[in-house]
């Protein structure tokens, strides 16, 4: 939802020769929060046009349908929200059915806690570090227990080795990188503060963004010594 939506193609072409492997497509029906950047259509010609690996990440009031729909084009991976979803552990084996990778997203306020059954069912946990769909928001920032919560969901899943991929979505600026990589984050969704920074190319970005990683990596094998 951070690219250019006027001119979709040509920033997915961008996205891939600038080395970046999978994009994040967000998905919104414009109820769960009040935006709607790309809609069915859109997300099957995104399919169509690229073999990037694909990771929907839904936030809707009615998950059922949307991620069903995200199965139907063919999405690598499948993200849903625990918040508005009655039956989070049907919805989860429907994807694992398919043979998508599953995911479930939390809201910045939401506990932990709610992974407490559910965690070994699932291939990744995105954590928002802003509210959903507020990203073209510009007042809208980075929830200031973004890394004590990262750190908690970290512990969690090293204490049972747990490979459940940490994700964290929103406000992941080229500043913050390395203190979230740090904290515990492994995979990160690159948007208007990084990736799509302005003032460099993508491919820059990419590059600094890199650095960034390694730092954050380097300092987290310092703290586990
Ligand atoms: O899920 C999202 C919003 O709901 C976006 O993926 C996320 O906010 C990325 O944007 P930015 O990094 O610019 O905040």
């Amino acid at each position: 939802m951070t690219g250019d939506l006027a001119n979709l193609e040509s920033t997915i072409q961008a996205v891939e020769a600038a080395g970046v492997t999978t994009l994040h497509v967000d998905i919104l029906d414009g109820r769960f929060s009040p935006s709607m950047p790309i809609g069915l259509e859109t997300a099957k010609r995104i399919r169509e046009v690229t073999s990037m690996t694909l990771d929907a990440h839904v936030m809707s009031t009615d998950n059922d349908y949307f991620v069903q729909e995200m199965l139907n084009i063919g999405m690598d991976s499948v993200t849903f929200h625990v918040e508005g979803t009655r039956h989070v552990d049907r919805l989860l084996r429907v994807i694992q059915r398919s043979g998508a990778k599953s995911s479930l997203a939390l809201n910045p306020a939401t506990p932990l806690n709610v992974l407490d059954w559910v965690l070994p069912e699932v291939d990744k946990v995105c954590l928002m570090l802003i509210n959903p769909g507020y990203a073209t928001d510009a007042s809208e920032a980075q929830v200031p227990y973004a890394l004590k919560k990262i750190s908690a969901l970290r512990a969690l899943l090293d204490s049972t080795r747990s490979e459940v991929v940490l994700q964290v979505d929103g406000r992941v600026s080229l500043e913050s990188v390395p203190s979230l990589v740090a904290a515990g984050a492994r995979d990160l969704v690159l948007g208007s503060t990084s990736l799509f920074r302005k003032g460099a190319t993508l491919a820059e970005n990419k590059l600094l963004l890199d650095v960034a990683v390694r730092e954050g990596l380097d300092r987290a094998v310092q703290v586990a010594a």
